[in-house]
């Protein structure tokens, strides 16, 4: 699914006006009703509702939202903040529209601020992608009472007050709790630092044409569902393992197995038809009575890596998960990385030793797969001061550097060489504990091995982690679950997605 900055998604809508062809009026009716759909489906008539609207289109689809919300018998009070004489020719007629039915309160002084009594569900529709700069005076004030009142806010399309697609610099935004966004998600959603300006963010379908959308470029997409199925690879009947790859983890060191054993038994539930484990002497046992599926290649060192052995029989390799950064360790990870010579997963401890002797950056096969959590990107990149510029920097360091880079975290974010990012939609805050990223390297690694292309492998590889992460929450909860949990629902992930 494609993310569109606002200047985009208004040529959508023109094109939808002009071509389906609709009137902007029925444009905003039918938004409206999505949006009440979601609505009502989430909170019952019970529920006093109060709607600020602003004089925009974003305030008519809030008028339109209110009448909606009249008809089926919720309690509404509205409020329009009216500063000047301006308003959109769609909020006006949607003005008319409520004539004889709800009364309009107009905010046009301070003093006209509504006390926003507790136990209201408060529908914002200030402003939505046609902020235009930032938020002061009255509106500030309409806002600062908003989210002082203790209650739950839903804003339509967008939080009023937060910039769509740059960083937002004040902080007088609305802080929704829900955010029920019109057909494209806009880049906002997925950045760390607008997480209390978007919570839980939904996107409703408005029909808006689909020729439309596939005529608008894009570098940034979210990935889906549809996306991930369409690209799973099938077992064919004759299948045997050697068809599905043989991979090769070079991981662990003394006080570290576990991120070993992690890698292992979550590259063997993506997939893999061979596993061998290069991991260092101390490792052999735990490894063998473990994951009795691996087989090992143990190292001549004790407590870490000091080698390496032949690689060119294996088709995928990844190297990193509680490596340390030995002398030796950085030596043979230097090394193996130019024998191998095809594109080959690189995390934690590995991107640490890259970031150390940048060098390596030079050597690295062309689409190499990166998987830094913040902290090792910025190692590798250097700081950022708002989460635009971190985009910015991860676009640059994988186009610079001829190198696919998983950046990790909430919204997970794969930048290809070719300056375009895929933000995954899967998974959740119960992830966000020791060991998953390891999990991510041994699934990522098993997709290489069977064949997917670096691309697919680090999109599939962090769709299906997070569905894995979603299905454990499911059944264990966000708080204790653990990474041996995702691992145990990988394969409930793949059925999931078929
Ligand atoms: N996309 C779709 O598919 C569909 C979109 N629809 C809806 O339309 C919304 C976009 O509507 P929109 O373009 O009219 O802009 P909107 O956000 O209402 O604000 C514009 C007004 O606010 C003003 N203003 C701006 N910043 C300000 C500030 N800081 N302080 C004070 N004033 C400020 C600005 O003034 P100006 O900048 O012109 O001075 C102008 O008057 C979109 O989010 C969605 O809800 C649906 O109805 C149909 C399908
Ligand atoms: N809030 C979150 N929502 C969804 N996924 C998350 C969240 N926090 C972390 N994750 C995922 O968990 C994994 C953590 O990886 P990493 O930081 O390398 O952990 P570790 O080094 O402990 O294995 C990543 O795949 C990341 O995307
Ligand atoms: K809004």
């Amino acid at each position: 699914m494609k993310i569109l900055p606002a200047g985009q998604i208004r040529n959508i809508d023109a094109y939808t006006i002009k071509n389906e062809p609709i009137r902007s009026i029925d444009l905003m009716e039918r938004a409206a009703k999505a949006f009440t759909r979601w609505f009502t489906t989430r909170f019952s008539p019970k529920y006093q509702v109060t709607v600020i609207c602003g004089t925009g289109n974003n305030g008519g689809d809030g008028l339109a939202v209110a009448r909606m919300l009249n008809e089926k018998n919720y309690k509404v009070s509205l409020y329009a903040i009216k500063k000047s004489a301006s308003a959109s020719d769609d909020f006006k007629i949607n003005e008319k529209r409520l004539e004889g039915l709800i009364h309009i309160n107009k905010i046009t002084s301070p003093g006209e601020v509504p006390e926003f009594s507790t136990g209201h569900i408060v529908i914002d529709a200030i402003f939505g992608s046609g902020l235009s700069r930032d938020v002061e005076g009255l509106y500030a004030d309409v806002i600062r009472a908003m989210n002082n009142s203790g209650n739950t806010i839903v804003s339509i399309d967008i939080a009023s007050g937060l910039f769509a697609d740059r960083h937002t610099f004040s902080d007088i935004v609305v802080k929704p709790e829900f955010t029920v966004s019109f057909q494209i998600p806009k880049l906002a959603f997925f950045m760390p630092e607008n997480s209390r300006y978007v919570g839980d963010w939904y996107i409703v379908d408005i029909g808006l044409m689909q020729e439309a959308i596939e005529k608008e470029a894009s570098d940034y997409f979210m990935l889906t569902d549809g996306f991930v199925k369409s690209e799973l690879k099938k077992r064919e009947k004759f299948a045997h393992k050697g068809t599905h790859g043989r991979a090769l983890v070079m991981a662990g060191s003394y006080g570290k197995m576990g991120a070993a054993v992690l890698c292992a038994k979550a590259a063997l539930r993506t997939g893999v038809g061979l596993l061998t484990m290069n991991i260092p002497r101390c490792g052999y046992n735990i490894m063998q009575s473990v994951v009795p599926e691996a087989m090992v290649l143990p190292d001549e060192g004790d407590h870490f890596l000091t080698s390496y052995g032949d690689v060119s029989k294996f088709d995928a390799l990844g190297i990193g998960p509680g490596i340390g950064q030995e002398q030796e360790t950085v030596y043979s990870l230097m090394q193996v990385v130019q024998a191998f010579g095809k594109p080959l997963v690189i995390d934690a401890d590995g991107l640490n030793i890259i970031a150390q002797h940048r060098e390596i950056l030079e050597v690295l096969p062309s689409k190499t797969i990166l998987t830094p959590h913040p902290k090792e990107f910025e190692r590798l990149a250097g700081k950022w001061s708002d989460d635009f510029e971190r985009l910015e920097k991860l676009v640059a360091f994988a186009s610079e550097n001829d190198v696919i880079v998983v950046l990790k975290g909430a919204h997970t974010s794969i930048a290809l060489p070719t300056g375009e990012v895929y933000f995954n939609s899967s998974g959740n805050p119960g992830m966000a504990s020791g060991g998953t990223g390891d999990v991510l390297t041994g699934m990522i690694t098993s997709l290489l091995a069977q064949g997917y292309l670096p691309e697919y492998a680090a999109k599939v590889g962090v769709y299906l982690h997070g569905v894995a992460g979603d299905l454990a929450a499911e059944v264990t909860g966000q708080i204790g679950m653990i990474a041996s949990d995702l691992i145990d629902f990988i394969p409930d992930a793949y059925q999931n997605i078929r």
